[in-house]
């Protein structure tokens, strides 16, 4: 029997007050993959991620996140947002920044506050940032803060992460940092990530979906320079990796 997919999205189209944005998407992604989303800029990458969260409804199509429609599912989920929503000079520290993921997201009765503060802590360990759970958020790094908003994902153990750019504010050091911390994470959720560096991104991930209002996916080692700039409509930094991983469903064309 196969497992019930993480995300399934089925037939899917989306459009803001008549403007279509998305047309006709179908993605599947399985538990435990990591797939990343890119596309050029204003191709609808947001969008679908806040479908998949439940934040908006698709005008046409299915969505189900472990067999489930999005609002139901949303204990399951991590989400690290592309603009944190709250202003950096805000006087919180890192640790109620990173408790506040468990949000609307206990029991009926709540958790108390030492169990917050547990959860934060061990989920500021996982991406190796206990050092900072005293600091004010202010007071952190463009690498630093990103790693508190994973946290802040991680803190309610999501089976599913779904990051929006997360390493578009920091330089390219941290950038591998992060992605070296999602693949190394134990238990590893499944994740969805959204970037606009494909070639950077190839390295990490099982399969590349790229979105420009219709979607398609591929696997990795599939992707080259031509393809690249079929979908960008420019040169971009070559890519070709050959990486050994599941890719169901890939190499699936769209048109
Ligand atoms: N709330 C909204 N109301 C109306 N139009 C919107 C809204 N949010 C986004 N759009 C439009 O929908 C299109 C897709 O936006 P979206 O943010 O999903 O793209 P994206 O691929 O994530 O872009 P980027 O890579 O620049 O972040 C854009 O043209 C955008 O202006």
């Amino acid at each position: 029997m196969s497992a019930t997919p993480a995300i399934a999205v089925r037939d899917l189209s989306f459009a803001y007050d008549g403007a279509l944005i998305l047309e006709r998407v179908d993605l599947t992604v399985l538990p435990g993959e990591f797939v990343g989303l890119v596309g050029p800029n204003a191709g609808g990458k947001s969008t679908l991620l806040r479908l998949i969260l439940g934040l908006l409804s698709p005008q046409r199509g299915q969505i189900h996140v472990f067999g489930e429609p999005p609002r139901r599912a949303a204990r399951h989920i991590g989400y690290v947002p592309q603009f944190p929503g709250f202003p950096r000079d805000f006087p919180i520290a890192v640790e109620q920044v990173v408790a506040m993921g468990r949000l609307g997201q206990g029991p009926w009765w709540g958790w108390t506050r030492r169990d917050d503060r547990a959860a934060a802590r061990r989920a500021l360990a996982a991406v190796g940032a206990e050092g900072l759970a005293e600091r004010r958020i202010g007071a952190l790094s463009g690498g630093q803060l990103q790693r508190v908003l994973l946290a802040r994902a991680l803190v309610t153990e999501p089976r599913l992460l779904i990051l929006d750019e997360p390493t578009a504010n920091v330089d390219q050091r941290a950038e591998g940092d992060i992605f070296d911390l999602l693949a190394g994470l134990d238990p590893r959720p499944t994740i969805l990530v959204v970037s606009h560096d494909i070639a950077f991104i190839s390295a990490y991930v099982h399969r590349v979906a790229c979105l420009n209002r219709t979607l398609t996916c591929h696997p990795t080692d599939a992707l080259d320079g031509e393809l690249v700039q079929h979908l960008y409509g420019t040169r971009l930094r070559a890519v070709a990796h050959d990486l050994p991983g599941p890719c169901p469903g890939a190499h699936r064309h769209h048109t």
